[in-house]
C-alpha cells in the first residue's frame, strides 16, 4: 500500500519530516483509512527529550506536523472524489498553525501511532484533529490548521 508521501511530487518530496526524497529526513509514512488517516514511528534513542527515557517535544511536533499535512492532502482528494496520483493537479497542504497538547511523558524505544481526522475542510483551509498514542495511550493531542498550498505564479 503506497503511503500518502509516496504521492508527492518530485519537487515537493524533501520535507524532512516526511519528504522521501530527504536521505537525512524521518520519512514518516502516513496512510489514509476509513474516517481516519494513520502513522507509525519509532523514534531513534537521539530523540531523547529531558529526562531519560522519553521523547523530546520537538520530535512529537514534527510527527503531527507532517501526518497533518498528509492527511489534509488525503482528506481533499477524498472530497472531489480524487484518487492520489490520478494524473490530476496534486493537492497539497502546508502547515498554517499548530498547535500541540503534551498531556503525559511520551516513551522512548516504542513505537508511536500517529492518528488523523478531519474536522472541516472550507476553501483551502483544512482542519485537523491529531492524537499520538503509544502503548495504547494517548500523550500527545493536536490541532492543524493545514492551508492548500497554490504556487505563485
Ligand atoms: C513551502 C512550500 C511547500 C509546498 C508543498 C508542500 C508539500 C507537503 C510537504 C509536507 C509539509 C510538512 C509540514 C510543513 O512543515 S509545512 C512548512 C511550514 N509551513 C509554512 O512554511 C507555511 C508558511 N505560511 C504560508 O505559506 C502562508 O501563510 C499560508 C499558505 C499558510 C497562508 O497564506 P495564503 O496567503 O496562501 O492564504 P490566505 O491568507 O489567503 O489564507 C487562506 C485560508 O487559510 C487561513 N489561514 C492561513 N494561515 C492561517 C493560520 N496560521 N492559522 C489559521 N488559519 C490560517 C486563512 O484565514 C484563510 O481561511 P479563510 O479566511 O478562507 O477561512
Amino acid at each position: 500500500m503506497q503511503a500518502i508521501q509516496d504521492h508527492y511530487p518530485a519537487e515537493f518530496s524533501h520535507c524532512y519530516g516526511c519528504g522521501p526524497a530527504n536521505p537525512h529526513g524521518f520519512h514518516l509514512k502516513s496512510y489514509i483509512d476509513g474516517e481516519r488517516t494513520h502513522a507509525r514511528f519509532t523514534p531513534a534513542s537521539m530523540y531523547s527529550g529531558g529526562y531519560p527515557g522519553n521523547v523530546y517535544g520537538g520530535m512529537l511536533a514534527s510527527l503531527l506536523d507532517c501526518h497533518g499535512t498528509a492527511s489534509a492532502a488525503a482528506f481533499a482528494y477524498r472530497a472531489q472524489s480524487r484518487v492520489m496520483g490520478d494524473g490530476g493537479p496534486p493537492i497539497r497542504f502546508v502547515t498554517g498553525s499548530l498547535k500541540v497538547d503534551y498531556r503525559r511523558p511520551t516513551p522512548l524505544g516504542v513505537e508511536l501511532l500517529i492518528e488523523g481526522t478531519l474536522c472541516s475542510l472550507e476553501g483551502r483551509k483544512a482542519v485537523i484533529d491529531l492524537t499520538l498514542s503509544a502503548g495504547g495511550e494517548v500523550c500527545v493531542t493536536g490541532v492543524m490548521v493545514a492551508v492548500q498550498f497554490v504556487a505563485k505564479a
